[in-house]
């Protein structure tokens, strides 16, 4: 079956509120909401069919784009590639030119609107902060909880608690201590932990060995985030087929923690991102300066540990 390019728009307010318009009831994936968005004609690059769509739907004139995520689906009927763009300028007011209902939903509003199983990760995507920080060494516990704290006040949306060696018993109690800061800033906490003990948190992150070690996503963890490590086009299978969250994949660049593995390079991680169903995170030698060509590359942004924590 031939796969159906299509071009996708993700357009935002002043205040951060997204558009989503309604299918048609007829259409392919009919009553369902959407990112506007259409098909790719021959000839078209993706960019020059969103601005042509974005106007023959909604009337807006968008000029500035940035990669969010590349999707393909196989619905059974129909195999689609989304593409997808944020929109980072337009002209015009936005109206439903088809005569298609429009609403502006904030990313935490998402969830809650029925959409194509193919935009699961798009709406993932737009939830998740292009920055994720994992913690470092610490001495002691306030040192840990200090150090979380100077993260959340430099605009830390989202982190990953990792203290090998710690106790399990004493790893859970830091973790309680932290998401209470996190969810005070308005932050999540995935920990790195075993996800078949008890724990609180917004989600879990499995290492490599956890990810292997996994066959299915257990149903305890269905409304968690759920995220892994990935080295190899094997891992980012494996994640695809138990419908992780976002993963990392890594070393991109060459890093103090793993000197010795060697970097995959941006060109990979390109190809890598590209059969990933999940926003992927550049993880080795990253920095915020990395986050646009992360973006560029299919990835949803940069991880890492030295250059935050
Ligand atoms: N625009 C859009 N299409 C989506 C999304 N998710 C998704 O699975 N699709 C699928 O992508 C395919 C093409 O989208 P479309 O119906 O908007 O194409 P179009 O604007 O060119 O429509 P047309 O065929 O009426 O000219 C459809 O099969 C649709 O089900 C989405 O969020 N936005
Ligand atoms: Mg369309």
């Amino acid at each position: 079956m031939k796969q159906v390019h299509v071009a996708v728009g993700v357009i935002t307010d002043a205040n951060g509120k997204i558009l989503i318009a309604k299918r048609p009831q007829v259409a392919h994936q009919g009553g369902l909401w959407e990112f506007p968005g259409g098909k790719v004609e021959p000839g078209e690059t993706v960019q020059q069919a969103l601005t042509r769509e974005l106007f023959e739907e909604l009337d807006v004139q968008c000029s500035d784009f940035v990669p969010v995520i590349q999707i393909s689906h196989d619905y059974g009927d129909k195999q689609v590639l989304l593409d997808v763009y944020r929109v980072v300028s337009f002209t015009g007011t936005a109206i439903g030119k088809e005569g298609q209902p429009l609403n502006w939903v904030s990313p935490s509003e998402l969830g809650s609107y029925p959409f194509p199983a193919a935009n699961y990760p798009i709406v993932n995507a737009l939830q998740l902060p292009d920055r994720l920080v994992i913690t470092g060494d610490f001495a002691s516990q306030p040192e840990c909880l200090a150090r979380v704290d100077a993260c959340l006040v430099r605009g830390a949306k989202l982190l990953q608690l990792r203290a090998p060696e710690l106790e399990q018993e004493a790893f859970i109690r830091l973790a309680q201590r932290v998401l209470a800061r996190c969810h005070r800033e308005g932050a999540k906490l995935v920990i790195n932990a075993d996800p078949s003990q008890p724990f609180t948190a917004d989600g879990v992150h499995l290492n490599g060995k956890r990810l292997s070690d996994m066959s299915e996503r257990p149903p305890a963890l269905a409304d968690l985030l759920v995220g892994a490590s990935c080295h190899s086009a094997q891992d980012i299978h494996k994640a695809n087929r138990l419908g992780l969250d976002y993963i990392f994949l890594s070393p991109v660049q060459p890093s103090a923690s793993h000197p010795n593995a060697k970097p995959l390079g941006w060109a990979a991680f390109a190809e890598f991102t590209a059969f990933a169903k999940m926003p992927v995170y550049a993880l080795g030698g990253m920095s915020d300066d990395n986050i646009l060509t992360a973006k560029e590359a299919g990835g949803q942004g940069v991880a890492g540990i030295s250059a935050w924590w």
